[in-house]
């Protein structure tokens, strides 16, 4: 469905992502890993239309959207979240939500004097639709709540409910397990299966929570130094050396030999490389 050809930019003189090229495919939950400043936030920033790349095209179902602002994606179908949520801290948790759908009839003028009953009805369809994506997310006590006073954890919820506001098929997620507790990750996993499995949504994940990555992707790409290291299911990618190096910054005489390796892996099957 995406298709990242040859991408790269520059910053200066660092080449944040060099020559990047993979494939998010349509309803499979991609994970993209790799050591920090390794290119991902710039990568998807360029796939989500929030900077230009130097070079290269992203297609979207054939059509190239390289270049294209935010909101024209968020037209197709495009969205993307944030490591660091964005809520309105001073609207409720309900209004939060609210306020998503586009080209609500209410924001016209003319509308709001003259036409107030279809504000009012389309209101009370939002409020319903907002009010099953809260039930959802467990997060219908606070609905009437300010936003500021969620937690980090509840914000992330809260930011993953505002993509359901929409009709997006394709959700860019930025590291949506940091800073939150374990009983919020599960719901948060469950949501986003919900949402692949149940709505059809596409999803390419940037997580450093490899647990995370293991339990929700069909696919994961490994950048290193601004470009594809490698790709192919977590099983595979654990196992690869490469991998290893890249996060720990280098291999032990045993792996590079090809000896037994010790238990205390970087990028085990237990938890997130160290
Ligand atoms: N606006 C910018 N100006 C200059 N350099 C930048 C800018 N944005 C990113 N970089 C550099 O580009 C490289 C890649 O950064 P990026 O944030 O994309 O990595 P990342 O893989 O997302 O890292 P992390 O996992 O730590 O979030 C880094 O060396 C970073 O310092």
């Amino acid at each position: 469905m995406i298709v990242i050809d040859d991408i790269s930019k520059r910053f200066g003189g660092i080449n944040a992502v060099d020559h990047c090229s993979f494939r998010i495919e349509t309803g499979q939950v991609t994970g993209l890993i790799g050591p920090n400043g390794a290119g991902k936030t710039t990568l998807f920033n360029i796939i989500a239309g929030f900077i230009r790349p130097s070079s290269g095209r992203i297609w979207l179902d054939g059509e190239d959207i390289t270049g294209l602002a935010p909101h024209q994606l968020f037209h197709r179908g495009l969205v993307r979240t944030f490591q660091i949520p964005r809520e309105f801290g001073r609207m409720t948790v309900l209004e939060n939500l609210m306020v998503v759908p586009p080209e609500q009839v209410g924001e016209n003028l003319f509308t709001t004097w003259f036409g107030w009953h279809r504000v009012r009805r389309q209101e009370s369809e939002l409020q319903a639709r907002a009010e099953e994506v809260l039930e959802r997310l467990k997060l219908i006590h606070l609905r009437d709540q300010l936003a500021v006073t969620l937690s980090g954890g509840q914000k992330k919820l809260l930011e993953l409910g505002r993509t359901l506001m929409t009709d997006a098929r394709v959700i860019l997620l930025d590291e949506p397990g940091a800073g939150v507790n374990r009983t919020l990750l599960g719901d948060l996993m469950s949501f986003i299966e919900y949402l692949n499995r149940e709505r059809g949504c596409t999803f390419c994940i940037i997580e450093h929570d490899l647990d995370l990555v293991t339990r929700l992707c069909n696919h994961v790409v490994v950048m290193a130094a601004g470009q594809v290291l490698t790709q192919g299911s977590m099983q595979d990618i654990k196992q690869n050396p490469e991998v290893r190096e890249a996060y720990l910054g280098s291999m032990t005489a045993a792996e590079r030999t090809g000896q037994p390796q010790p238990s205390t892996s970087a990028v085990s099957s237990e938890g997130s490389p160290p």
